[in-house]
């Protein structure tokens, strides 16, 4: 193999599909369009929001940090897949669940109003894959939580479900009971925009979907 992806008979070699992601939801959604990474490799980046930085913004950046990050790490001729998603309420970012606290209060200030989640794909080549293509989805779902009784908090709470979640619920999973109307990418708002990610995989020369 040389460094442009070739064999040393000079044909294309396929490259690795990499998924730079910790998440299990991308991985299952994945696989529901029929992709299987040929590996998966946690991004370890800052998740940090820089001080005024705004939800778009914070998601494009931090997605395609998380693809570099993990690129730059391989030898082998691959195509990085990576993705952020956040939940925002106007310009405000809400945090990633990772306990009750936290989400209590995205559930409580998500009740009864609309919001938005915006998740990023990116794909990045790695530097022996120059025939792949560096390319970016943002993509924006409005999500309307119905009015939500301190009990229902307390039910959601103990579901346990929003842990690890942006914003503090689950939308695959009890939240949905609560969620009145979503316009946009219901696969979006679970971690990967399918129908985007498609469009990012099909524009590839790797040949991964039809
Ligand atoms: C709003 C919402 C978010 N989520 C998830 C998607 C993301 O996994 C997570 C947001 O955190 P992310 O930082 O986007 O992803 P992650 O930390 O889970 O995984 P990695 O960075 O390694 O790829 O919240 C749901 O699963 N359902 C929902 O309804």
């Amino acid at each position: 193999m040389t460094s442009s992806g070739q064999t040393q008979a000079g044909q294309a070699t396929a490259p690795l599909l990499v998924l730079a992601s910790a998440s299990p939801r991308r991985i299952a959604l994945l696989e529901q369009i029929g992709l299987v990474p040929d590996r998966v490799l946690p991004a370890n980046i800052d998740e940090t929001p820089a001080k005024g930085e705004t939800p778009r913004a914070y998601a494009q950046r931090v997605a395609t940090e998380k693809a570099r990050c993990v690129a730059a790490t391989l030898e082998d001729p691959a195509l990085v897949l990576a993705a952020d998603t956040v939940v925002a309420l106007g310009r405000r970012i809400l945090p990633k669940a990772e306990d009750r606290e936290s989400a209590r209060f995205c559930l409580e200030r998500l009740s009864g109003r609309r919001h938005t989640v915006l998740t990023c794909v990116v794909v990045a080549p790695t530097a022996s894959w120059p025939l792949g293509r560096h390319g970016t989805r943002l993509v924006e779902t409005a999500v309307t939580f119905s009015r939500l009784t301190p009990y229902q908090i307390d039910a959601l709470l103990d579901a346990g479900d929003w842990s690890g979640k942006a914003g503090g619920y689950a939308l695959q999973g009890h939240a949905a009971g609560f969620i009145r109307a979503l316009s946009g990418s219901a696969s979006g708002v679970i971690g990967l925009p399918l129908f985007e990610t498609g469009q990012l995989l099909r524009g590839q020369p790797g040949g991964w979907l039809a």
